[in-house]
């Protein structure tokens, strides 16, 4: 299990236990192109962890491994000091892992409630046949859920629109629907396909904010990927850079931003 004497508090006082997932040497093709080359890296308990890179380094493919969409040729995945076999999204979710998508994946038709509630389903026991002989227990269940659902609506600013359908609502707001339903399964793990995309100057703020409280109040591990350079070097603890399927850099932003082979590869700053 975690290694405690592997904790760390950062200048800002929160707390950065032992490693929580080990990425261990994946490698994915999709036919004759490689995605993924030999890659590895780990997220530690309570950091944010940045996966940043050019178009088509293999980042969204790595969210899509660790989420259990993809599967990698190669490699191995480690989650609670445990090694984890082959396993389904809804097995991954399960085990406490929630994403966003970069493509907002939201029922439009649907109340921004209903869709929070979607976020609960990994955590509905109460089948259909148990419910209709033992009514006490799903209407228990239905309270419990409901609790965390209206805490997570609280906790992203959110009760004005619970029950717009979500189709009506301005991008920024989709984005932070997306959040608040990834947020209801109260995962250990979760994983962000570039927050910021697409958003204006404040709700980048907004989205910044919301992202550092979650993490600071629920201790929620978070790893994201993200284009914005300034909004990864703010908020991440460690970031990791991925080029052509490999990775090039792994540090603190500062490391990271002085890798000469990231700069040539991303960042685009001169030689001296
Ligand atoms: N389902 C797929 N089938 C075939 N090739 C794929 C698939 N998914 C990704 N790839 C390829 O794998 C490589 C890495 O793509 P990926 O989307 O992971 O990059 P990325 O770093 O997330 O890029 P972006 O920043 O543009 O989202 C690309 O060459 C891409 O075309």
């Amino acid at each position: 299990m975690l290694d405690s004497s592997e904790v760390t508090v950062t200048a800002d006082g929160r707390r950065i236990g032992g490693v929580l997932m080990d990425i261990r040497n994946i490698t994915l093709r999709f036919g004759g192109v490689v995605a993924i080359r030999d890659t590895s890296f780990d997220i530690r308990e309570g950091e944010i962890r940045a996966i940043i890179g050019p178009n088509g380094a293999g980042k969204s493919s790595m969210l899509n491994v660790i989420s259990g969409f993809y599967h990698p040729q190669e490699g191995e995945i480690w989650f609670r000091g445990e090694k984890r076999p082959p396993m389904k999204p809804y097995q991954v979710a399960r085990q406490g892992i929630a994403r966003t998508f970069q493509n907002i994946a939201l029922f439009e038709g649907m109340s921004v409630l209903d869709n929070i509630m979607t976020g609960r389903l990994t955590h509905m026991k109460t089948g259909l046949a148990a419910q209709a002989i033992w009514w006490g227990r799903a209407e228990a269940e239905e309270v419990a859920n409901r609790e965390v659902v209206e805490r997570v609506i609280d906790f992203l600013e959110i009760q004005h629109i619970r029950k717009t359908p979500v189709g009506r609502l301005p991008y920024g707001l989709k984005k932070r629907v997306e959040l608040a339903r990834a947020l209801a399964a109260e995962p250990k793990l979760l994983l962000l396909d570039e927050p910021m995309a697409g958003m204006n100057v404040e709700e980048k703020e907004d989205m910044s904010r919301f992202i550092l409280d979650v993490n600071d109040e629920f201790g929620t591990t978070i790893a994201l990927i993200e284009h914005d350079m300034g909004v990864v070097m703010d908020l991440s603890d460690r970031v990791v850079v991925m080029d052509y399927g490999k990775k090039i850099g792994d540090g603190t932003p500062d490391e990271v931003r002085n890798n000469q082979d990231v700069i040539d590869a991303y960042l685009g700053v001169a030689h001296d």
